[in-house]
């Protein structure tokens, strides 16, 4: 497999939650891939869909209320939609390793660190020398004094350190694909930052591919090679993060990247985007953007919106308006 061969393909994915009011959506026909040592972020607002799409593909979708209704999601070219849970069960920590928003309650505070980087490894069927190999992976995710920390439970640890643990239980199994969903949000800003190197490091030395979901454009920019931008349960635009930083080509992108103060960039007032995101059980037929969007016009409200080529038709640009042709 050469680097730019998908390792994970998303198609089509349909994901629906029954709730007490009837089924809804959150996901509505997702399509992506990752390949092989690169970045996708996937970004939207809250409710987007994001997390539901992350879960989807760990199938671990809240239960009983969540289903994954239609699609393909092939890792390596196994369709995971289609096996067993107990098939599932061994993909999971070893073919694909998730790092969840909060590092609190990812790892178990009655256990040590140790105790729960070993488990990760038995897990991924490793035998003998555990310790030892428990103290490397944290050596590896620049946890200090591994060899006695090892030993801590995670009451013991900051923060930034817990999600360092959280990062060596994922690679325990040297994942094809790492999911981190929001892993940043709960640590402050110069350990967001050593922790993002953390993760291009841990990428380099195994070429894994990750999935980086988040609400942060500065931290996409940074990281990923990709990006999705995600809206109501669809992708409105996807694109290199140079041809989507520079061609926004949906009003939605334009609008987010608008909503970012810029260090190098004076401004006023930050544009915060008018109004909020459809219910999902209330979405009509046009574009569920189309609300909120300046450039609406009949047709976007009612007509579903086509997949049209970016605004400087970089390869692999995309997005789903019926606008971008006449954007500025
Ligand atoms: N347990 C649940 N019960 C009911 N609705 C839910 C549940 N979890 C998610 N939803 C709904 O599913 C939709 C998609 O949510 P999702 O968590 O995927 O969004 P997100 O883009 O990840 O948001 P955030 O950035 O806030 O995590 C939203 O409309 C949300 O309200």
């Amino acid at each position: 497999m050469t680097k730019n061969d998908p390792i994970l393909c998303v198609k089509n994915l349909r994901t629906e939650l029954a709730l007490s009011s009837g089924a809804i959506e959150v996901v509505r026909g997702v399509s992506f891939s990752v390949n092989k040592g690169e970045t996708l972020g996937i970004v939207g607002e809250s409710g987007s869909g994001k997390s539901m799409t992350a879960l989807s593909i760990m199938r671990v979708l809240p239960r009983p209320i969540g289903r994954i209704a239609g699609g393909s999601i092939r890792l390596d070219g196994r369709d995971l939609v289609q096996l067993t849970e107990s098939e599932m069960t061994r993909i999971r920590g070893r073919e694909i390793g998730m790092i969840l928003q909060d590092p609190h309650t990812s790892l178990n505070p009655v256990y040590t660190i140790g105790n729960q980087v070993i488990e990760a490894l038995q897990i991924n069927q490793q035998r003998g020398g555990l310790l030892e190999k428990a103290i490397s992976l944290l050596k590896k995710v620049n946890v200090a004094d591994a060899a006695r920390r090892v030993h801590a439970f995670p009451h013991q640890m900051s923060g930034g350190m817990k999600q360092r643990v959280v990062g060596a239980i994922s690679i325990a199994g040297a994942p094809k694909v790492i999911i981190a969903d929001e892993p940043t949000t709960a640590l402050d800003v110069t350990i967001q930052l050593q922790y993002l190197e953390l993760l291009e490091q841990i990428q380099q030395e195994t070429g894994t591919a990750i999935v980086f979901i988040t609400h942060d454009l500065g931290i996409v920019a940074r990281l990923c090679h990709r990006l999705v931008v995600m809206y109501a349960g669809r992708i409105v635009e996807e694109g290199t993060v140079d041809d989507v930083f520079n061609a926004p080509s949906h009003p939605y992108t334009v609008a987010l990247l608008n909503s970012v103060p810029h260090v190098d960039r004076k401004v006023d007032r930050l544009y915060a985007i008018k109004g909020n995101p459809p219910a999902l059980h209330e979405i009509g037929t046009g574009c569920s953007f189309a609300p909120r969007c300046p450039l609406a016009d009949t047709r976007c409200k009612t007509v579903s919106p086509p997949t049209v080529p970016g605004k400087n038709h970089g390869q692999g640009h995309f997005a789903a308006c019926w606008k971008t042709g006449e954007m500025a």
